[in-house]
């Protein structure tokens, strides 16, 4: 089943197309790549689908409903979240302030509930704490609960920002360059959390990635972006024996 489907999406900057006339889906449980050159619209493209820039053409589909008129806040609360290329952690707060934060936002209650239904927020707040303590534990961040986000290694830090992703309960989650400034031991463990988020907690995942060996390993469906163009979209065999592909991007890299 289709979670996610782009269709014809342009967007441009000025006279500059960063992406132009790019279709394609996602499936439900997949592992989706999304690779190419500096620049080629990768990160646009998340932007686009996450709300933060509109489309200047094209649609966007979720769950067969189109989000590409909705806030970035209202396609989070439909079930998609991300994470960005450079951290955009709570820097002044804890682990667990930064996972809690999010999820108390997303559990709807609001400073009125305090008096009007004190017993349900107590109960919402209890599973609130629940909650937080198994996704540090999922993400091996229970030993960090209470050091402040900028004093964390950066490895870490990157884990506490998809777990905090995963605190909205996300259906869709999209990750921006998760390897990036990671060492080998660093993005082996982060191989081994994106299949458990789509394997255990059945979170389909779509990331973008210039880490090869990883994109290759752990991704079903790659789709390789060039100048902002839909170059070609196959599985990891298909991709990584494709001619345009490797001039293009690959060269002899991997
Ligand atoms: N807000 C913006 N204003 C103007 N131009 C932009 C903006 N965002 C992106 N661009 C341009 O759009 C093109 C695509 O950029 P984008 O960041 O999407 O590429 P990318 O494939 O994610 O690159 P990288 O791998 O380096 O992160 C680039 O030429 C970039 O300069």
């Amino acid at each position: 089943m289709e979670l996610l489907k782009i269709a014809k999406v342009s967007r441009e900057f000025g006279g500059l197309k960063a992406i132009d006339d790019v279709s394609f889906s996602v499936k439900k449980g997949a592992i989706h790549g999304v690779i190419g050159p500096n620049g080629s619209g990768k990160t646009t493209l998340f932007n686009v689908v996450s709300g933060h820039y509109k489309p200047t053409s094209g649609e966007v589909w979720f769950e067969n409903k189109p989000i590409h008129k909705l806030p970035p806040y209202k396609i989070c609360r439909a079930g998609l979240a991300r994470t960005f290329q450079n951290l955009r952690l709570f820097k002044q707060m804890t682990v667990l302030e930064n996972i809690c934060a999010v999820l108390d936002e997303s559990s709807g209650v609001r400073i009125l509930d305090y008096f009007l239904f004190l017993n349900r927020v107590l109960r919402i707040e209890k599973e609130t704490v629940l909650k937080a303590e198994k996704l540090l534990e999922d993400f091996n961040l229970s030993e960090w609960w209470n050091v402040q986000a900028d004093s964390l290694p950066y490895g870490v830090q990157k884990r506490m920002e998809i777990a905090r992703a995963l605190a909205t309960n996300p259906k869709l989650l999209l990750l921006d360059e998760p390897a990036a400034g990671l060492n080998h031991t660093e993005t082996d463990e982060l191989s081994g959390i994106i299949k458990h988020i789509r394997d255990d907690l059945g979170i389909t995942v779509v990331l973008i990635e210039h880490d090869m060996k990883m994109v290759m390993s752990i991704c079903e469906t790659i789709t390789v972006l060039n100048e902002g163009h839909l170059l070609i979209e196959g599985t990891p065999e298909v991709v990584s024996n494709d001619k345009q592909v490797i001039s293009a991007y690959l060269g002899g890299e991997w």
